[in-house]
């Protein structure tokens, strides 16, 4: 906590750092309960029994439930179309509901004020927005909605955790490159403090540089305690990141593997999809 504001700072942890293995690798602690739980983290988000139906009676999810660890990366992968989007769109309510419930920390998100739910469960999507002005100013408009004026040294740390310099700070959203852009959304995110991150194919337009730009704060935001889910058409991506998999098919979840055993998958279609995607 610095100033008011507390944000993760990376060169004071990681906490949850695994420990080293004989061959100097990182061990991987995390492993997928039978029923989908974990073994080495605690449960961050809990989703219960969530169906989504459109007008037609036709359901795009059906009955999922799901749980996500705290303090790492979810990925969540599937075909086109099959509920990836919808699914991580009801951890924050950017969608109600009408069947099934999600739980944060044990608390069902509908109880909690909207607003103060999407600071805890921030959000970035596949292109970045940026509002009117110029970065600094988004960056400082999340905390202003409160009532909390960022010092310039608190917007410029934020800027430098997502890996962009000062020279930034005074530029217009137009001025930015897409991996820039989203760069500085994801600032403006973490200006909110969140405790979770949610991003839908937050790097698909963005050339491997910037990719690996934004992988590499994922990661280090994840070292601070952070929740991630993030929804990836990349098995490579995924595989380098995440900790744990979600695979949806047909608006159900046919498989959660750690990252490391996706050739453990075992259901038909989740085999096919792994097969054609790598
Ligand atoms: N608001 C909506 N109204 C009607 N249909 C919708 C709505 N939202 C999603 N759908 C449909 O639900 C299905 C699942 O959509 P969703 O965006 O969750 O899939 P996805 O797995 O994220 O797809 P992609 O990988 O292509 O982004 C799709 O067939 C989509 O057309």
């Amino acid at each position: 906590m610095w100033g008011g504001v507390t944000i993760p700072l990376f060169h004071m942890i990681p906490k949850r750092m695994p420990p080293l293995r004989a061959d100097g690798a990182r061990e991987h602690l995390l492993s997928v309960t039978e029923n989908g739980g974990f073994n080495g983290s605690e449960t961050k988000i809990e989703v219960k029994d969530l169906t989504r139906s459109l007008d037609k009676g036709v359901k795009i999810l059906q009955n999922v439930s799901l749980e996500i660890p705290k303090g790492k990366i979810m990925g969540i992968i599937g075909p086109s179309g099959s509920g990836k989007s919808t699914l991580l769109r009801a951890l924050n309510r950017l969608w109600e509901p009408p069947s099934g419930t999600v739980f944060l920390d044990g608390t069902d998100i509908t109880g909690v004020d909207v607003l103060e739910l999407r600071r805890k469960v921030g959000m970035l999507f596949q292109l970045p927005v940026l509002f009117q002005g110029t970065v600094a100013d988004n960056i400082r408009y999340g905390p202003q909605l409160k009532g909390k004026k960022l010092k310039d040294e608190q917007v410029y740390k934020l800027l430098t955790i997502a890996d962009l310099d000062s020279s930034f700070l005074d530029k217009q959203g137009s001025e930015l490159s897409v991996g820039q852009a989203q760069r500085v959304a994801l600032a403006r995110t973490l200006a909110n403090q969140p405790e979770v991150l949610l991003l839908d194919e937050p790097t698909s337009a963005l050339d491997p540089i910037s990719t690996q730009n934004i992988e590499d704060v994922l990661v280090k935001l994840k070292s601070s305690g952070m929740t991630v889910v993030m929804v990836s058409h990349s098995i490579k991506q995924i595989q380098r990141i995440a900790d744990v998999v979600c695979l949806v098919v047909g608006g159900q979840i046919v498989e959660v593997l750690s990252s490391q055993d996706l050739s453990k998958a075992k259901h038909p279609m989740a085999i096919r999809f792994l097969q054609l995607s790598s």
